[in-house]
């Protein structure tokens, strides 16, 4: 027989907690198939209420076996996650329950598997979430620090969907309003003004969404994590610092100058906020190829960088002030031309542990004065400047990724910046060929408007889903 109505869907189940022994393991059940699953499992014990959990013994539907006593929950649609009925098992998490229920479950007709993120996937082609606040429950999921979390659950209670759905409605009204005098202006019967009023809301409009672009990348930064990047020449002590920060031996550390090659790289949290340290190689002329494959991996790193750490040995420092000054200017200037220009800059002067701190201490004073960025005096040997290093890295971080619950909501993806800089494009388009051609200028409005559609999933979601949903684990 075939199936008549493309919406009758098939219901779909999964493990939605971890995998791996645990104490309890959730089992979600999505679709209409739901309810019976549910009686199916429970046998002929009364049916729970809506919403609260009940406790049950678990039978399997061949046999009648008992498999589990467990906590069962039925959400009837739409009010349950995905919009459908569902159901939950809550069993004990010893593989062979889980694996005893699930396999129950794909026994009974109309069930299947789900597959990685098509709970979420539901939600949203049943309305209830946006695009956006797919991907800030996604990002949610991800998250490994505190600053992470709050950015990712202010997106999933769709503080940034509200912002592009706002966008939305006013350009639509905009739309409306230039259409409506392009079908009736001849009538007489269209107020006075109504195209100046449209201009001056879309300019409003588009300079918000230019601010919004404009914030240097704190929300998408926050996402991915700040890019630390040590550099320097070889054996001014980068590997040593590296380990320092990350509190274990992850790089090589050894008196031969040239010793680091590969870029080593490690995730961390500093004060709630997410950061890839990179270690690279020293920056110097070789004739060694492998050690120059590790220079050109060194600069390309350099390059994606969102802060620098210049690290400069102290003893390779004239012992005169003019002459540190000198000798700083060249080293940076060498490493900046490298850079990305937004990145900020942190100099640490390492090794202070061999010299005379004096001219150090007044080189430090003075390194604003000549346009160079803030230094810090260290010895990654005995420790001493390490706190104060640390603490001015970590103040960086936090200003390169804001605070996410201050003010409007960050840009958090490189897809919406794609989308955005199209609406804001097609607008600057309007306001140029409005006086030619309105006809055309219209169309502007019309692609600035898909394109804010595209964000939130209104418009030409199906290419993206894929996409957005494969980030997703099975069970959610
Ligand atoms: N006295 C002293 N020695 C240090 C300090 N920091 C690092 N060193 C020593 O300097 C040498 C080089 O240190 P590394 O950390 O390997 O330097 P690097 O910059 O990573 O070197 P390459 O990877 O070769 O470019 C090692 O012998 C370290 O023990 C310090 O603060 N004081
Ligand atoms: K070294
Ligand atoms: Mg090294």
């Amino acid at each position: 027989m075939q199936c008549s109505d493309s919406r009758e869907r098939s219901t779909i189940f999964a493990m939605s907690s971890g995998q791996g022994r645990c104490g309890v393991a959730v089992i979600r059940v999505s679709g209409p198939a739901s309810r019976d699953t549910l009686t199916c499992l429970t046998g002929r014990r009364a049916f729970p209420p809506a919403r609260a959990a009940a406790l049950r013994p678990l039978l399997d539907p061949r046999s009648g076996e008992r498999l589990d006593m467990g906590l069962v929950l039925w959400f009837p649609g739409p009010r349950s996650f995905t919009g459908e009925d569902c159901c939950e098992f809550h069993v004990h998490g010893g593989s062979a329950v889980v694996s005893g229920v699930l396999q129950a479950l794909g026994y009974l007709p109309g069930l299947r598997p789900a597959q990685a993120g098509e709970f979420t996937k539901r939600a949203f082609q049943n309305g209830k979430l946006d695009l956006t606040e797919v991907e800030g429950l996604g990002d949610l999921i991800h998250a490994e620090t505190e600053a992470q979390r709050r950015q990712a659950l202010r997106q999933m209670a769709g503080d940034l969907g509200h912002l592009y759905h706002d966008w939305s409605k006013r350009l639509t009204r905009c739309l409306a309003h230039t259409e409506a005098y392009i079908d009736f202006s001849e009538d007489d019967n269209i107020e006075e003004g109504v195209l100046d009023k449209v201009d001056n809301d879309v300019h409003v409009l588009q300079s918000e969404i230019d601010r919004h672009l404009h914030d240097s990348r704190q929300g998408e930064r926050l996402r991915d994590g700040v890019h630390v990047t040590i550099v320097g020449a070889p054996n001014a002590g980068k590997s040593s610092l590296m380990n320092l920060i990350c509190q274990k031996p992850t790089a090589i550390v050894s008196p031969i100058a040239g010793t680091t090659r590969d870029v080593l790289e490690t995730a961390l949290n500093i004060g709630g906020y997410p950061v890839l340290l990179s270690d690279t190689a020293g920056l110097r002329e070789t004739s060694d190829l492998v050690e120059q494959e590790g220079v050109r991996r060194a600069r390309e790193r350099l390059q994606l960088a969102d802060i620098v750490v210049v690290m400069v040995d102290a003893t390779e420092l004239p012992s005169d002030l003019t002459g540190m000054v000198q000798f700083l200017q060249d080293y940076l200037s060498e490493v900046m031309g490298a850079s990305d220009e937004d990145a900020d800059w942190i100099v640490v002067c390492n090794k202070t542990d061999l010299v005379l701190l004096e001219e150090l201490n007044k080189l430090h004073l003075v390194v604003k004065d000549h346009g160079l960025p803030r230094m810090c005096l260290l010895s990654c040997t005995t420790g001493s400047g390490f706190d104060d290093f640390l603490r001015f890295l970590g103040e960086q971080v936090e200003k390169m990724c804001g605070n996410p619950l201050a003010g409007s909501p960050s840009l958090t993806q490189a897809r919406h910046r794609l989308h955005l800089q199209n609406c804001s494009h097609a607008l600057t388009q309007y306001h140029q060929q409005r006086e030619m051609d309105l006809v055309l200028a219209t169309e502007q409005l019309r692609t600035g408007l898909r394109q804010l559609g595209k964000i939130t999933g209104t418009i030409g979601a199906e290419e993206i889903l894929e996409v957005i949903f494969r980030d997703f684990c099975i069970g959610k």
